[in-house]
């Protein structure tokens, strides 16, 4: 457990995941230092160490990464320099200098051949580069801090950005728009607020090791989508489902990544998470958003 003036510290602050930590950490009046890329590169060792002895914080949350699947491809030394170097650097100072560690992984550690949800103890074959940097950083980041926190996780969703699968689909409908959607991959989404409050919760009862944190209920993307509209109201018609393979994307995905856990079901089901998105949505676009969610 932390002092109580003790900082928790973000790092890759700018990001989805980095800004949604902030605003959990407002939300719940746990002090918080962010720092963005220019503040803090995870891959610069002595930055790092200085950043550890400046701010003393009780725990690094690592929010940093290159989550570019796709250009990851033809990009693989600085999607590893992200992915790999940078979670090891912060593992290697933390436990040189004490603070507890927060990274996060991905479904796409795993090759889909699996029937079943995966869980921690499957085993991983990632597909591509992006996969295999974040295989190799929970490898990198376990060795050096056999405590630290490993949260796999996949398909973030929520309205507190605008660049997530959910909210294509919603503003493609709203606008009028066909939606095109694979209908032959499945994962587990996840609601991104519900995704910080469990890590936070686990990080605070000083869990270790890997979880797998996603909501309940797996999907297809087009699935997801459908259900998306409808619960919004709209036309699930604007979807089109397609094959991945129409898509020409650079990276191959696994058929399924769906995430479950040996820890059981901590997050609540997808669709509660969709109707907590369009909750947020219409706050968002109040005439008087809450200040809290609008920093
Ligand atoms: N999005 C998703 O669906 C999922 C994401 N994840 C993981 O969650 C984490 C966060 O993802 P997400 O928030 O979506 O990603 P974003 O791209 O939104 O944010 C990543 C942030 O990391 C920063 N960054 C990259 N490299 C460094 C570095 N060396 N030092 C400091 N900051 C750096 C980026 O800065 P800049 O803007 O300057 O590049 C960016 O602000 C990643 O590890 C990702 O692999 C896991 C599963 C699913
Ligand atoms: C934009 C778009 C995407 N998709 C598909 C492609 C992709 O498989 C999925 C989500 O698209 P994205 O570009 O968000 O990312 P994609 O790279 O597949 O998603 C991944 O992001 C990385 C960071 C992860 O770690 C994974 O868990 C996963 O969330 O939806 C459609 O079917 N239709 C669309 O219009």
């Amino acid at each position: 457990m932390p002092s109580s003036s003790a900082p928790l510290l973000i790092a890759g602050a700018s990001g989805t995941l980095g800004r949604a930590f902030q605003l959990v950490c407002r939300i719940r009046g746990l002090p918080a230092v962010a720092l963005d890329r220019a503040a803090l590169d995870i891959a610069d060792a002595g930055a790092v160490a200085r950043a550890l002895r400046a701010h003393a914080p009780w725990a690094v949350v690592n929010a940093a990464g290159y989550v570019r699947v796709d250009a990851a491809e033809a990009d693989a030394a600085r999607c590893c320099h992200e992915n790999t170097t940078g979670p090891a650097v912060l593992a290697a100072a933390c436990a040189a200098q004490g603070p507890q560690l927060l990274t996060f992984s991905s479904d796409l550690v795993f090759d889909g051949r699996q029937a079943a949800p995966y869980r921690e103890d499957d085993p991983a074959c990632p597909l591509g580069v992006y996969g295999r940097s974040k295989l190799r950083a929970e490898e990198a980041v376990l060795a050096r801090l056999p405590a630290a926190l490993v949260v796999r996780t996949s398909a973030f969703f929520s309205a507190w950005d605008a660049h997530n699968f959910v909210a294509h689909a919603l503003g493609a409908a709203r606008r009028g728009e066909p939606f095109a959607a694979a209908d032959d991959l499945f994962v587990t989404p996840t609601y991104v607020p519900d995704l910080v409050n469990t890590a936070l919760d686990l990080l605070l009862d000083g869990a270790g090791g890997r979880w797998h944190l996603a909501n309940q209920g797996t999907y297809s993307w087009a699935e997801l989508a459908r259900l998306a509209l409808g619960l919004a109201g709209l036309d699930a018609a604007a979807v089109v489902p397609r094959p991945a393979a129409a898509f020409g994307w650079a990276a191959r995905r696994p058929r399924q990544s769906a995430l479950a856990s040996v820890h059981g079901a901590l997050l609540p089901s997808v669709e509660s998470g969709l109707q907590r998105h369009l909750r947020d949505e219409q706050l968002l676009q109040s005439a008087h958003p809450p200040a809290i969610l609008v920093g």
